[in-house]
């Protein structure tokens, strides 16, 4: 029987991110939202790779732009948000030249293709993706039907056998049933299942599994990093859960306000945190050998109101680092740690911060005042 053509293979590589092979790489990508009441600055001058066949996780909390990112790499940012500047360069093979998916027409059929066949998104809540009306199996066997095998029942096939690679028991039967019969861990596993039918170069996954309980949650997180090392999937993880990241992740981005703050291999993000933004996010989490009667941190003051202004770091007001003339005025600019590119960081603590003249933000850090 014919496997699915696995189309990205996984590579391998100890060179830098500038040298290593990526299949999306993000760069200066600015979102505005144009309200009634004002202007949201979502995303001001995101920057990021996700290298190929690995996992690259998102991580910060509500409102920081994950999934205005993981929107805008399949433009499906809804109105009234609009994409203002930057590039989406996505590489379909090692060696294919990058398309910017900013120059490509919303709808056009390079488009809609690269979301069919090659980036697939998975979200929070499956009916997100599952439509009510029709079985599992139908609309499985509809994306192979349209990218992969246009022979019905060689499309079955391939659709029970996936199912019974998500670890559904009895594939056939959940095939022929309807979202609404199944459980939530099990209609995530359809969900994951449908967005992995046509081995997409890039799966975005999107909070997948903040909705389940913990045991469901680590057998579907389990589940996907098995897949992910079968087929050689790229994984952009968005999630708040730093447990999470630990489990699944080689490499993270950490999130404020519309900017990458920092970002290295996941191990950097762990033991040797920079930024005091990470540093915070780590300490709002229980560790194993933490004394029991020992508070969990909370990260102090909120994130500022969408339509606020913020002048230089974004996260200065609530920064136990804060350095008054500097980090208000000043945007900090995206540093090596002691000349590793691998690992990057935003913040005045570190040389090589003041590069960009004093400039104002507006919803944590838009580039320059307007
Ligand atoms: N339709 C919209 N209209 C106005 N602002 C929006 C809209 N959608 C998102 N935003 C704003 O864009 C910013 C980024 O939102 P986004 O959903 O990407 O955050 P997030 O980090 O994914 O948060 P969460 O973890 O809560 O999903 C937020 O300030 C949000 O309020």
């Amino acid at each position: 029987m014919a496997e699915p053509v696995i189309k990205n293979q996984v590579k391998t590589t100890e060179s830098t991110p500038q040298e290593a092979d990526y299949v999306v790489e993000v760069k200066d990508l600015y979102l505005n939202f144009y309200t009634q009441v004002g202007v949201v600055r979502a995303l001001n001058g995101v920057s990021f790779s996700i290298p190929r066949g690995k996992v690259l996780g998102i991580v910060g909390e509500s409102g920081c732009g994950k999934s205005q990112t993981g929107l805008s790499i399949l433009q499906l940012v809804p109105p009234p948000g609009r994409i203002e500047k930057g590039q989406i360069l996505f590489k379909r093979n090692p060696d294919d030249e990058p398309i910017d998916i900013l120059k490509l027409g919303r709808n056009s059929d390079e488009m809609r293709n690269i979301r069919g066949d090659d980036i697939s998104m998975i979200f929070q809540e499956p009916m997100t993706s599952l439509n009510p009306v029709y079985t599992i199996g139908d609309q499985i066997m509809e994306a192979i039907l349209l990218h992969q095998t246009p022979d019905k029942k060689e499309a079955r096939r391939r659709a029970v056998d996936i199912l019974r690679r998500v670890g559904m028991p009895n594939p056939e039967r959940i095939a022929d049933s309807y979202p609404h019969e199944l459980s939530g861990g099990m209609r995530q596993r359809a969900m994951i299942a449908l967005a992995l039918s046509c081995t997409p170069v890039l799966l975005i996954a999107d909070e997948p599994t903040t909705a389940l309980d913990v045991t469901t949650e680590a057998v579907i997180l389990d589940l996907m990093r098995e897949l992910q090392a079968e087929i050689g999937t790229s994984i952009m993880f968005v999630t708040h859960n730093m447990g999470v990241v630990a489990q699944m992740c080689d490499e993270v981005a950490v999130m404020y306000l519309g900017r990458v703050v920092e970002r290295a291999p996941v191990d950097d993000i762990f033991y040797n945190p920079k930024h005091p933004y990470t540093i915070a996010l780590l300490r709002s989490i229980p560790r194993i050998g933490q004394k029991k009667r020992k508070r969990l941190e909370v990260i102090k003051g909120s994130v500022p109101d969408p339509y606020s202004t913020v002048t230089g770091c974004p996260f200065h007001p609530r920064c136990p680092n804060f350095m008054p003339g500097l980090c208000d005025k000043v945007l900090p600019a995206e540093t090596p740690v002691n000349g590793d590119t691998k690992h990057t960081v935003r913040c005045h603590l570190y040389p090589g911060s003041v590069e960009v003249p004093s400039q104002a933000s507006t919803h944590g850090g838009a580039a320059v005042a307007s």
